[in-house]
């Protein structure tokens, strides 16, 4: 491309420019009268405001002159925010107003035009013709799905044809044109290539000038309820989705706000990680949470839950192959769709019986029984739902509970409570009083009244959390009626070999109140199903990142949690790190949903590592000889052979190597947390180091020690495996885990190991790594 096409380029980017600065300075004036507005309208406000309460009408006219200024004021709020978004946008597009160009010649017009695509649109000073447009635009997807040739877009007026002739990439920083790419490819290699060979950093970047066809393909969908995609390790799955949030926020702009999704994310390190791409795209964030803290939080104080991550570990760990082969199975057996019927099932036999309750007291005294409550409850009609009955049981258990109180304030303790109550409380006593003498005959005296008034408040204040807890369905015992599944025969449901000591187990644990991680799930389940509990309306979307980890009774649980979603699911089974995806289906399996209503989506290429670390690291799991790893060359992964006790040098030599290489982040990764501490007790006090835990919430630039487990969904400049010996990683369980850690690496790769090596790497060929001894150096 000649110099004279750059300039010319060069030339309409000023002339952008100077269309932004004049539209930043207009609206930035508006901007300050209405900020001056708002400010004199909050002044002023019951100035403006007629209040006159005389007469009925006047209460009306003064809530009309209310509801009037309250509007006033609410829709010059809004106003201002709008503004403030559009200052964002522009500001945005003031350091770099478009990344693409297509020239388009539609099917009948003779003329070509060229259109300009970047992060916001912009109108020309007349507010006629577009300027740029908005990547998320219809005509705005060509771009993505072709190259120059026959291309198509879909409009509100149907299909439009035509040829592309041109398509162009742009680099664009402060206004100046850095790089310019003419493209054959749908998006050219060049671009890419640039891109992908940065730094990786704290926080991930958007791929909006970038996106290939196929991550398209998932950010564009509108069809389908249950959007899945299986991609390979570093396929923009979560690059995509979060693409695809901005575009559902933009193509469903007038229904859908950033507080109607929600994303999951695989740990709290990963929330902070991808939290700058929506506002780098001029969009909100969405509500982010781990499942495990949206778990634990219904869960509430009725039980000690288990963490996901200790549960791992606690596998990671085990030595005792019994014990784990137990512990496996249980946890595989409750995230299965069978477990699931079972619950089912027993919900349906508690129509008959098996429903327990807990004994309603009042300071250690039983206002009603457990078994008296289940008589009642059993005593309704059989055909009325579980539901009504517990309602029905909570009105009688409220009467009970309000002639106790009736008896129970009588009682001498009560008084004596009272004279315990502070000044204030005895002020209100005698304000209500004084209420009630002016407006009463009454001739009761005014010291047992008093003393009345006293009694009641006593009472009112030490009753209210119990009527509370009634009528939250709290007398139901739960956690019994879950347990009575490890107690039960379930006939000819084929339950684990194990089944027995399994349920033992978990007997043991409900009992002494813990929850274990694989039981969580199942009992808020079962729980939320008997207390009939409505879903959330508001989150209309999911992002589930990490499916993989999410087991078919924990998709159950979504769906009746948030009846009303669509979902988009993202995951790769090679990255499995929890016992229960180990066997069986998990979030990603098309089969657990109505096949009318999901999509599935395969992403093949990975663009996150160099094609060396890739072609090395898809070797190690099945069917990776699908994974096309992109064209980016780097150095071969280094197997490095160190004796016992000498890591922590051959890791300190490598950090160095790093750091003069450039590079801004790098890991040393273990399989468990356990391996992590050894590792920074190795390293901290040589070298600047940091441990992330499952309390770390955010990373920086620099050297970080992590378990595979929270690295997940995170990258490195380089990754130092610690311990790639046969002892650590042997188990076909541990497969994934080495996986996952292995393509955390952008750019390098370090795998140290003492003794012998894992077996899997046994099927890689010598050429795809280069093998070291320390011994010999
Ligand atoms: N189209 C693209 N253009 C530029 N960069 C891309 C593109 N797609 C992916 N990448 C980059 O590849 C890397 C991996 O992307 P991402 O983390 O989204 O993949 P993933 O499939 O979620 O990975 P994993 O499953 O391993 O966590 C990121 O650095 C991302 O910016």
């Amino acid at each position: 491309m000649g110099q004279e096409e750059r300039k010319k380029e060069q030339n309409r980017v000023n002339e952008i420019l100077d269309v932004v600065g004049g539209k930043i300075s207009g609206i930035t004036g508006s901007k300050e009268s209405v900020t001056k507005g708002i400010v004199d309208l909050r002044k002023n406000f019951w100035e403006d405001v007629t209040v006159n309460l005389d007469e009925t009408d006047d209460v009306y006219e003064t809530q009309a002159s209310i509801k009037q200024q309250a509007e006033l004021l609410s829709e010059r709020e809004r106003r201002h925010g709008q503004m403030t978004r559009q200052l964002k946008t522009l500001y945005r597009l003031l350091d770099s107003p478009y990344f693409g160009r297509i020239d388009f010649q539609e099917e009948g017009e003779a003329k070509t035009e060229p259109l300009y695509i970047g992060i916001g649109s912009l109108m020309d000073t007349r507010n006629e013709d577009f300027l740029v447009y908005d990547w998320r635009a219809p005509i705005s997807s060509m771009y993505y799905d072709y190259a120059p040739g026959p291309a198509k877009y879909d409009s509100i007026d149907g299909e439009i044809k035509g040829i592309m002739k041109l398509k162009r990439q742009f680099i664009i920083h402060n206004g100046k044109i850095d790089g310019m790419f003419d493209t054959g490819l749908t998006i050219g290699d060049s671009l890419l290539q640039v891109m992908l060979g940065g730094r990786a950093s704290s926080h991930m970047k958007s791929i909006v000038a970038t996106i290939q066809k196929e991550q398209n393909q998932i950010i564009r969908n509108e069809t389908d309820r249950y959007l899945i995609v299986q991609g390979a390790a570093g396929s923009g799955k979560t690059s995509a989705a979060l693409q695809r949030v901005a575009f559902l926020l933009y193509r469903f702009r007038k229904t859908l706000r950033s507080d109607n999704m929600l994303l999951f994310s695989p740990n709290p390190l990963f929330s902070s990680f991808i939290s700058s791409v929506l506002p780098e795209l001029g969009e909100e964030n969405v509500i982010q949470t781990t499942f495990k803290d949206f778990i634990e939080e219904r869960i509430g104080r009725d039980l000690q839950m288990e963490n996901p991550f200790d549960q791992t570990e606690n596998c990671l760990t085990m030595k005792d192959r019994e014990a784990f082969r137990i512990r496996t199975e249980g946890i595989q057996f409750k995230a299965s769709p069978i477990f699931k019927n079972l619950i089912d099932l027993w919900l349906e036999q508690l129509k008959d019986s098996g429903m327990m309750f807990r004994d309603v007291m009042f300071r250690d005294r039983i206002i009603v029984s457990g078994n008296e409550i289940k008589r009642y409850f059993y005593a309704l009609p059989h055909e009325t739902a579980i539901l009504l009955r517990l309602e029905e049981v909570r009105d009688w258990l409220l009467r009970r509970i309000n002639a106790f109180v009736k008896k129970e304030r009588r009682k001498d303790w009560v008084l004596e409570e009272a004279e315990l109550l502070d000044h204030s409380e005895y002020a209100a006593i005698f304000e209500k009083l004084q209420e009630k003498k002016q407006f009463s005959e009454d001739t009761f005296d005014d010291y047992d009244r008093e003393e009345l008034m006293l009694r009641k408040m006593v009472m009112n204040r030490r009753i209210k959390p119990i009527r509370r807890s009634v009528k939250q369905l709290e007398f139901i015992n739960s956690q019994k009626v879950y347990g009575e599944l490890f107690y039960k025969d379930h006939g000819d449901v084929p339950v684990p070999d194990d089944w027995q000591a399994i349920c033992m187990a978990t007997r043991m644990r409900f009992e002494e109140g813990d929850c274990p991680w694989e039981d969580a799930v199942p009992y808020l389940y079962l729980k939320e199903k008997i207390q009939g509990r409505k879903g959330n309306q508001e989150i209309r979307h999911l992002i589930i990142d990490e499916a993989q980890d999410y087991s078919p009774i924990q998709l159950a649980y979504l769906q009746a949690a948030f009846p009303r979603c669509r979902m988009t699911i993202l995951g790769d089974m090679n990255q499995a790190i929890y016992a229960q995806s180990f066997a069986g289906d998990t979030m990603l399996s098309e089969k657990l949903y109505n096949s009318d209503e999901v999509r599935k989506l395969t992403l093949l290429r990975s663009y996150r590592s160099t094609k060396e670390i890739m072609e090395f690291a898809r070797r190690l799991v099945p069917g990776g000889d699908q994974i096309e790893p992109f064209e980016r060359s780097g150095r071969l992964p280094e197997w490095v052979d160190v004796p016992e006790g000498h890591k922590a040098a051959a890791i300190l030599e490598k950090v160095e190597a790093f750091k003069a290489s450039g590079f801004e982040t790098f890991a040393v990764i273990g399989k468990t947390m356990r391996e992590c501490r050894e590792a920074y007790n190795e390293l901290r006090g040589k070298t600047e180091v940091k441990l992330i835990t499952q309390a770390t919430y955010q990373f920086g630039k620099g050297f970080i020690v992590i378990p595979a487990y929270l690295a997940k969904g995170i990258e490195f400049d380089a990754a130092i495996i610690y311990d790639a010996s046969a002892e650590n990683y042997h188990r076909e369980n541990e497969r994934t885990i080495f996986y996952t850690a292995c393509t955390r690496a952008m750019h390098e790769l370090v795998l140290l190991n003492s003794g012998d090596g894992t077996p899997f790497l046994e099927n890689i060929p010598e050429d795809k790594y280069v093998r070291v001894s320390r011994e010999r150096q």
